[in-house]
């Protein structure tokens, strides 16, 4: 039975107490709060293994009050409770060190799936933590070669995509694994480049090594030279004891440096200086330590961009850009989507123990015009969450939230006035339209909302989502 403690943080008085009840029902310690000066002051001096925390609290976001809690109690997991309008938001929540986001409306069941999934990989040893204990073991002596590799089942664990890119990029990835080439991964949140790096790794001579994931992203910048490099007891206030960093840790494997622009200038000197000299320095230690490890960054940001604006050295991106893959977002290679959604659908009924066979016509047809911000994380959990609701044979459009039912691409932005039509009329509809599309983003695709924001009646909104040929039903 769990004993852990749940901090749920949300202004919906309700709902935390529905929460609550089923959550302590499961054997949990639950505490609720309901703003985020509060959760601050409760953190202060409570133990918590997990919080949930809305994304949209009244006196604060929920990211700035994950980073607070996060000073107390820098191993806790977190869940961000976001409303599906917010997706994009609770995508970067992850890159800033949320283990999961879960969309309203809640439910129960998918609620305690992220609580037991999230709290399960908050138990598992850190890449670090196992090599410490593989040194002190008494095996500890054996040559690393006769240490057990990690089994991977490739087939189970991703898919390569039908589109001509996806090929083209897997062929990529074939070419250069066996290389020891640096790889700088590039593309937006969720579009696999964790999975890209993990597949060199699996398909290069050091697969039987470790491969070690660092979000750069996520890591405190004071915490991160130590993350990295490690540090000898007493090397600052709080180094109770030695501590390997990553790259010992990786040492004979791969370290996988993610939003690799996040690091400080410091830390760049630091990484460019390991890579070309094969050798780290622990904190506060003089001992050089050779290190043979293989780079492989992420970034979906421009490192172009952060080079000239000074935000990123151009000598360490030149070390780095050996090789480069592009992971291209979802909407520019939706040939991949029927195969991606098959495998999510899938591996949704391992999880979730049902047996819901495949996804109907229409159903695909708005996966398929869904533009997918969050790529696939994003797809991943609106089909598990459609699995979790599916009480049929397929998934049908009502299992999918209205976001990406009634969804309508982004309007042209650019120039928007400059190219309306010279025709007064026709510029008036052209503008109208754009507004009533703004309008529904706004509030998630709920019709009767977007009415009263457009201050029209929804039949009205109903005529008009006809006439600009905008209505899905
Ligand atoms: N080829 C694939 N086959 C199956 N699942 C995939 C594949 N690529 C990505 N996924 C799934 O999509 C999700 C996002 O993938 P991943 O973490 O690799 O993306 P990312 O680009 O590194 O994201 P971020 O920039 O936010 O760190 C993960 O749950 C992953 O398992």
């Amino acid at each position: 039975m769990a004993n852990e403690s749940i901090l749920i943080v949300d202004d919906e008085q309700d709902l935390c107490t529905i929460l609550t009840s089923f959550l302590e029902k499961k054997g949990f310690n639950c505490h609720a709060c309901h703003n985020a000066a509060e959760a601050v002051e409760y953190s202060k001096s409570n133990h918590i293994d997990l919080a949930l925390i809305d994304l949209r609290l009244p006196d604060e976001d929920g990211i700035t009050l994950m980073k607070k809690i996060k000073i107390f109690h820098p191993d806790i997991a977190i869940l961000i409770i976001t409303g599906y309008s917010d997706v994009k938001t609770a995508v970067s929540a992850i890159r800033l060190g949320a283990s999961d986001y879960v969309s309203k409306p809640l439910y129960t069941d998918e609620i305690y799936q992220s609580v037991e999934q999230a709290l399960e990989k908050k138990k598992q040893p850190s890449a670090s933590e196992k090599k410490d204990k593989n040194k002190n073991s008494p095996s500890s002596k054996k040559s690393k070669s006769k240490k057990t590799p990690k089994k991977t089942n490739i087939n189970k664990d991703y898919v390569l995509g039908s589109s001509e890119y996806s090929k083209t990029v897997f062929d990529h990835i074939k070419l250069v694994a066996p290389t020891d080439l640096s790889v700088i991964i590039s593309g937006e949140t969720g579009t696999g480049k964790e999975v890209a790096a993990r597949l060199i790794h699996q398909n290069s001579k050091r697969k039987d090594q470790n491969f070690v994931a660092i979000d750069c992203g996520a890591l405190p910048e004071d915490l991160a030279g130590s993350e990295l490099f490690g540090h000898i007891k007493g090397a600052f206030t709080g180094a109770l004891n030695d501590k390997m960093g990553s790259f010992e840790v990786a040492d004979g494997g791969t370290l996988f440096l993610d939003e690799i622009g996040n690091l400080s200038y410091e830390n760049q000197v630091k990484l460019l200086r390991a890579i070309q000299e094969g050798e780290i320095k622990r904190l506060g230690s003089n001992d050089n330590i050779n290190i043979d490890v293989r780079i492989i960054v992420a970034t979906n940001e421009d490192l172009s961009k952060l080079i000239s604006d000074e935000n990123f050295r151009e000598d360490l991106y030149h070390r780095l850009n050996e090789f480069t893959i592009t992971m291209a977002p979802i909407r520019e290679r939706k040939e991949d989507i029927p195969e991606f959604a098959d495998f999510f659908l899938q591996q949704a009924n391992e999880a979730l123990n049902k047996e819901v066979k495949g996804i109907s016509n229409k159903a695909m047809k708005a996966l398929n015009r869904y533009e997918w911000h969050g790529n696939l994380r994003e797809m991943k959990n609106v089909i598990k969450r459609a699995v979790l609701l599916c009480n049929d044979e397929e998934i049908h459009e009502k299992h999918l939230p209205q976001m990406v039912v009634e969804y309508i691409p982004d309007p042209p932005e650019e120039n928007f006035m400059n190219n309306l039509p010279l025709d007064l009329k026709a510029a008036a509809m052209e503008a109208e339209k754009s507004v009533i599309i703004q309008a529904l983003r706004k509030v998630g695709y709920n019709k009767s909302k977007a009415a009263d924001l457009l201050n029209i009646d929804r039949k009205t909104l109903y005529n008009k989502l006809k006439n600009f040929n905008l209505a899905t039903d």
